[in-house]
């Protein structure tokens, strides 16, 4: 891939940019190889998957810069100061279409970009969700609500240049700091969720939702850990760290099976539930119980499933590691984004012997990945 943005010394976030991408995959499997070392077999290992090496973002979050009749959409330099990076060559197709109508929409409202250095001014991101289906979610964050009648008066307009537009929300950033959104939403359209179809359902994202950054590649990924929750026959899964459900959902759309997620945000089991009452309406083949509560505690107090699928954020699964230990589950599926915490926690569980494993290159141009591995209890 070849990138004006990185020739010009303007953003560097693509660390291997430039690099053929059959290297970066051969150097991706091997640093995930030898970080995991002696703790998975050669044998165990299946072949890297992977999808498109441009173009596979389904998410954009642009730092608005810049001023009011020239705002920047895309990164702040090391001076704090806006950077245009709208025409990246990361984001999929239809979302890098829609975003040069889009970001020139929002510059028409005239909203004030924020300033860092001087702490002044209201729109400080603009994060846009691309659907497979070309819907988008539309997510402005200010720095207060002053500026909300502006946004709920440019609407119809947005709404006409683009008609894809499904969600538009504010959220509500006061602090000075460097993280991306605030507790408050605002959603301003009827809808509040924007609709993914992903390996066999739909899923219902709402603008605070995580979902996996690259949908080609998540549908990869959901799809072998359902081979694998298949061909074991269980008839009961944790889906642990579950946000807004893809994994307990998609497996539970192919084969019959009590699913149970837990994760810690309210608005990613809403919307998990939602698309499970979806689903059970037209293919009531298995039960879904989607709760909010800690995954690390969870399993202590419960009849045990046959298999637990965890997705943890980088930081790996902390204490779950030794209760899954001192526990009887038979089987677990772990998907890492953090193949050195992935390596610490299987070292924590060593009654589980690592049965398949494969590296989903979900990040192409980074060393970013995505690592899942099947243990069985030996
Ligand atoms: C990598 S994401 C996985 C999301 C989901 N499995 C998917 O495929 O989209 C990690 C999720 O863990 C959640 N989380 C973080 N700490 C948690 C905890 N202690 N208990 C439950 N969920 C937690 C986050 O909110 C986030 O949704």
């Amino acid at each position: 891939m070849q990138c004006d943005y990185y020739d010009a010394d303007l953003c560097r976030s693509c660390t291997l940019m430039g690099q053929p991408f059959a290297l970066q995959l051969r150097d991706l499997e091997r640093h995930v190889r030898d970080t995991l070392g002696g703790l998975v077999t050669e044998s165990a290992w299946q072949q890297t998957a992977f999808g498109p090496e441009s173009h596979f973002r389904n998410k954009a979050k642009l730092v608005v810069g810049g001023t009011r009749d020239e705002p920047t959409f895309g990164i702040l330099d090391g001076d704090q100061q806006g950077v245009d990076l709208r025409r990246c060559g990361l984001y999929e197709p239809g979302l890098h279409d829609a975003l040069q109508t889009l970001t020139e929409q929002v510059a028409r409202i005239g909203l004030v970009p924020y300033d860092v250095p001087r702490r002044t001014g209201e729109l400080k991101h603009l994060v846009v969700t691309h659907a497979p289906t070309g819907a988008l979610m539309v997510r402005f964050v200010l720095r207060s609500p002053g500026q909300l009648g502006r946004i709920r008066r440019a609407l119809p307009d947005l709404q006409a240049a683009l008609p894809q537009i499904t969600v538009v929300s504010v959220n509500l950033q006061p602090a000075h700091k460097a993280v991306l959104e605030g507790e408050e939403e605002i959603v301003l359209t009827e809808h509040e969720t924007l609709t993914v179809p992903v390996a066999g359902v739909s899923l219902n994202l709402r603008p605070d939702s995580f979902f996996q950054t690259n949908t080609a590649v998540a549908e990869q990924l959901y799809e072998q850990a359902g081979d694998w929750v298949a061909a074991s026959g269980a008839r009961s899964l944790w889906d642990l760290f579950c946000g807004v459900g893809g994994f307990g959902l998609s497996v539970g759309a192919r084969v019959p099976l009590q699913v149970t997620g837990v994760e810690v945000a309210p608005g990613a089991v809403a919307a998990a539930r939602q698309s499970a009452a979806d689903l059970m309406a037209r293919n009531p083949l298995s039960s879904f119980d989607f709760r909010v509560g800690d995954a690390a505690t969870t399993l202590r107090d419960e009849p045990l499933p046959e298999v637990v699928l965890v997705n943890p954020p980088r930081r790996g699964i902390g204490p779950l590691a030794e209760t899954l230990e001192a526990s009887g589950v038979p089987q677990v599926v772990y998907s890492s984004c953090n193949v050195e915490s992935l390596a610490r926690d299987l070292t924590r569980m060593p009654t589980y012997a690592v049965a398949d494993a494969r590296v989903f290159d979900m990040f192409p141009q980074t060393r970013h990945h995505e690592v899942l591995v099947r243990l069985v209890r030996e």
